[in-house]
């Protein structure tokens, strides 16, 4: 399959659309060229500081587009849609509808915190869109038409998984983004967010900053691939010398209390090695939410958990714990699943709203 670009009833040939969050930027943007991007991809690098943030998709007649910044840097942002054009060629033009014709569709806090910077500074509107929907329909469009999208994580092998669209809902969307939404999605448009926590994205990067001294996300996730959470961790077996607690389903090296080794030993936090806090850390976070994740399907009965957010970040350790607490609290019975384009739901939801006419057009079978 390819990803058909819907067709907006504009005169120009691309738009945008972007999903401002709390830690990151996204933008979706298509053109109608059918050159890859490596203009945008180098621009991109330059103005955020953020590596591997841009990669792009064929489209029926041109490619779909993915970008990212920090919010903390939007200006680079601006620079970067303003350098390309993108607000021009992403104008929907609504005069029918009665609408201001200058709006780029948005979605996600940012729509409403920097709706007067886009003004001020490139002179357009930001049509909102709900964050919600946007997931949603983010989600349901990768998930029915692009292949392969979803995959599961075992044994640190990723295995992609051909999902039948008749056979998809009802499912648990979990985006772990600054913060964690759960969302029991039923169908096109059919959905609730059933929970959420604060202990997300933003709590691994902020803590992580904190107590390394890391200076970007990355940094803070490669020192994770060499430390040892032991270190830090409470383990069932430093609580009942060494043994097991079966009785209750407990192995030695299950993690009793995440962090609880800090507490009975003199020692300060310089003495502690960046790189254990750090897998420490992306263990408790992931843990948690796997569990929470878990419960709230149960909750639903529900058997697929998507997990989505640019948390995730297709980092091998991360899936890995996630699937593993999915696995190991549903007993078997729930798996977990990520998506290539994990951080990208909202701003896809959000570049689909400017199609009125629904998923299927937009589903273009490669010849
Ligand atoms: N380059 C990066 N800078 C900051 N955070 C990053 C980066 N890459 C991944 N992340 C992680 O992704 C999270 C943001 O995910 P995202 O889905 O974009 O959420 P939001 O919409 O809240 O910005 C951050 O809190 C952090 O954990
Ligand atoms: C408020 C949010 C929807 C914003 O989305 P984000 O920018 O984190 O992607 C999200 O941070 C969230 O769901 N937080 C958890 C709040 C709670 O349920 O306790």
């Amino acid at each position: 399959m390819e990803i058909a670009s819907p067709q907006p009833s504009t005169d120009e040939g691309s738009h945008l659309a972007l999903d401002i969050g709390g830690s990151l930027i996204k933008l979706v943007y298509s053109s109608n060229t059918s050159e890859p991007d490596d203009k945008g991809k180098q621009s991109s690098k330059e103005c955020s500081g953020v590596s591997n943030d841009s990669n792009d998709y064929p489209v029926l007649g041109g490619r779909l587009h993915f970008a990212k910044f920090e919010t903390s840097k939007i200006n680079d942002c601006l620079e970067f849609i303003s350098s390309k054009q993108l607000h021009r060629h992403g104008r929907w033009h609504h005069e029918a509808a009665g609408h201001d014709k200058d709006t780029i569709k948005a979605t996600g806090g940012g729509a409403y915190r920097f709706a007067d910077l886009f003004k001020e500074k490139l002179g357009v509107g930001l049509d909102k869109v709900d964050e919600m929907d946007c997931l949603v329909s983010g989600a349901n469009f990768l998930l029915n038409a692009v292949h392969p999208e979803a995959f599961t994580y075992i044994n640190g092998r990723e295995e992609y998984v051909q999902i039948d669209p008749n056979d998809l809902y009802p499912y648990l969307l979990v985006n772990i983004g600054s913060g964690v939404s759960m969302i029991k999605v039923d169908g096109v448009g059919k959905f609730e967010r059933v929970s959420g926590t604060s202990v997300g994205g933003g709590t691994f990067w902020g803590l992580g900053r904190l107590l390394t001294n890391c200076k970007s996300f990355d940094e803070l996730l490669e020192l994770s691939h060499n430390g040892n959470n032991r270190v830090i961790d409470m383990l069932v077996g430093d609580i009942y010398g060494g043994a097991d607690y079966m009785k209750i389903g407990l192995t030695s090296t299950t993690i009793a209390s995440s962090f609880g080794k800090a507490i009975s030993e003199n020692k300060e936090l310089g003495d502690y090695r960046p790189e254990d806090i750090s897998r420490s850390l992306l263990r408790m976070i992931s843990n948690n939410i796997g569990q929470i994740s878990y419960l709230n399907a149960l909750r639903f009965g529900l058997k697929r958990i998507f997990f989505g957010g640019f948390f995730i970040r297709g980092h091998a350790y991360t899936m890995d714990t996630i699937s593993v607490a999915v696995h190991f609290w549903s007993k078997g019975e729930a798996q977990a699943m990520f998506l290539k384009h994990e951080g990208f739901l909202g701003a896809l939801g959000a570049f689909m709203s400017y199609e009125t006419h629904g998923i299927d057009t937009i589903i273009t079978p490669s010849s």
